[in-house]
């Protein structure tokens, strides 16, 4: 199938997390594109009729670099099959990566596969990458990233269970992940407007750049950037630039415009949030929601010894959940990081991890069959093990709680009414998200209801 034949689905994108996947989407629907977010490659057919956008999220973050880009190929394959017009790979805001990957690899091995189906171009293949996302307090200066006004290393991410990001210096970080060449594309240029920017992106390709690192210290640079990247193959960042394409698109004709690209039936069923993030966001999260309402810790170590803190946490629940109380109640492993470096130095953190994923995706599981209908999980890989659990293959995006989390809903194999699931990356979300995000989803169910 060629891309003039099926061109309906202009944006493919492919998100290494869950939350991450969710966050580019709900932008997307933000800026009046229908967006499918899939979990994992789809093995039947997916109606695509009506959608401008496909989020395909892979759980390829921390996983080895070469099973990363196994996932991520057949992802951009089957997009391409749907016929998307543009690629976007989407990381993390805080670019969450080891020296050994996966960001530069994956947008190797992605860059060389769009290269190979087009053997006629001349030019050198190239992709920006571009994280920033300036609502959220991510921006990025002479390629150093910052987390609101620190610099990443100092953000609280040097701290990170799974990928603790020590450099903020973008260029250096993935250099170290490629052996192509990797440049800068400043603020200053981009203040001279997008031909300027894109002048800069062609100078920078003669020379052999392959990565460029984007400046962006707020939208209107985004727009710039979107403005000169919309032709371009391959894209790579965070939701904020996802945020900007849209409009660029429309401008090119590519898509129409849509009255309310994003609409879910009423919430129903038991209120439950699970979190594995030991993020800062999260951890105040956890501490204001334990001020309103009720939450049972889990502890890895314990966890290593058996199952009795899973059956623990099911009967907590399941007393205040299914009576007349409907919750929310909170089941947490977040904890700070002094307790992550104990449990991680006697298990390690690649188990201590799986540990907390696999309790919380029981939990989960189990909860969803006997009655949860609304369901937030806070961290990536936690949504990804509790996603993964549930087996959810399709997510459509509703209303936006706080920038970078909507609620969405997903229908379950032998579950009447839809699971309102909401998947909130670790650091995203004000202090008092695990409560307000409830009072969001009834107003949302109550617009519905009366067809506002
Ligand atoms: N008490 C704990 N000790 C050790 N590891 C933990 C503990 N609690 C959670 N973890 C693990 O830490 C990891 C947290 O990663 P996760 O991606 O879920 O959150 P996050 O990094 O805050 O979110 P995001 O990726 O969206 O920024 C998970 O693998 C989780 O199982
Ligand atoms: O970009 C972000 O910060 C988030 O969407 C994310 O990927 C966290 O997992």
């Amino acid at each position: 199938m060629s891309r003039e034949q099926a061109s309906q689905i202009v944006l493919g994108a492919i998100a290494d997390d869950f939350t991450g996947a969710t966050d580019l989407a709900n932008n997307l629907v933000r800026s009046g594109m229908r967006t499918l977010q899939v979990i994992g490659v789809p093995s039947a057919d997916v109606a695509l009729d009506d959608i401008d956008a496909v989020v395909v999220a892979l759980k390829s973050r921390s996983c080895p670099a070469a099973d990363a880009i196994r996932d991520s190929l057949a992802a951009l394959d089957w997009l391409q099959a749907q016929g998307a017009r543009q690629i976007f790979f989407k990381y993390c805001s805080t670019f969450d990566s080891t020296d050994d990957g996966n960001i530069g690899p994956v947008a190797d091995a992605l860059l060389e596969r769009l290269g190979a189906a087009q053997p006629e171009a001349q030019e050198l293949p190239q992709t920006v990458m571009v994280p920033a996302f300036p609502i959220n307090g991510r921006t990025v200066y002479q390629g150093h990233l910052f987390v609101g006004d620190r610099l990443l290393n100092d953000s609280g991410m040097q701290h990170h269970p799974l990928n603790p990001m020590r450099d903020a210096d973008l260029v250096r970080v993935l250099a170290r992940q490629t052996s192509h060449r990797v440049g800068l594309l400043n603020r200053a240029t981009l203040a001279k407007g997008a031909p300027a920017a894109s002048a800069h992106l062609a100078e920078l390709q003669q020379a052999g750049v392959r990565h460029v690192i984007c400046d962006s210290l707020d939208e209107a640079d985004l727009e710039v950037i979107a403005a000169a990247v919309v032709e371009m193959p391959l894209v790579t960042g965070g939701s904020g630039l996802g945020q900007a394409l849209p409009a660029q698109y429309r401008q090119k004709a590519w898509l129409a415009p849509v009255e309310n690209a994003g609409r879910l039936a009423p919430a129903s069923g038991a209120a439950l949030v699970l979190s594995g993030s030991c993020s800062r966001a999260t951890l105040g999260q956890v501490e204001h929601f334990l001020g309103r309402h009720e939450g049972l810790a889990l502890d890895p170590l314990a966890l290593a010894e058996g199952d009795a803190p899973i059956d623990d946490a099911l009967e907590f629940a399941r007393t205040r959940l299914f009576g007349a109380a409907k919750g929310p109640v909170l089941i947490y492993a977040s904890a700070a990081p002094q307790a992550v470096e104990t449990a991680q130095a006697t298990l390690g953190a690649a188990r201590a991890g799986e540990l907390v994923e696999r309790a919380l995706a029981t939990i989960a599981q189990t909860l969803v069959a006997e009655g949860v209908g609304q369901l937030l999980v806070a961290g990536g890989e936690t949504s990804g093990a509790v996603v993964s659990a549930l087996g959810v293959g399709e997510l459509r995006i509703g209303e936006q709680i706080d920038p970078g989390v909507p609620w969405t809903q997903t229908q379950l194999a032998g579950r009447e009414a839809p699971l309102s699931l909401a998947l909130k990356s670790g650091n995203f979300g004000g202090v008092d998200f695990f409560t307000r995000a409830f009072d969001v989803l009834i107003e949302q169910s109550n617009a519905v209801e009366v067809g506002a």
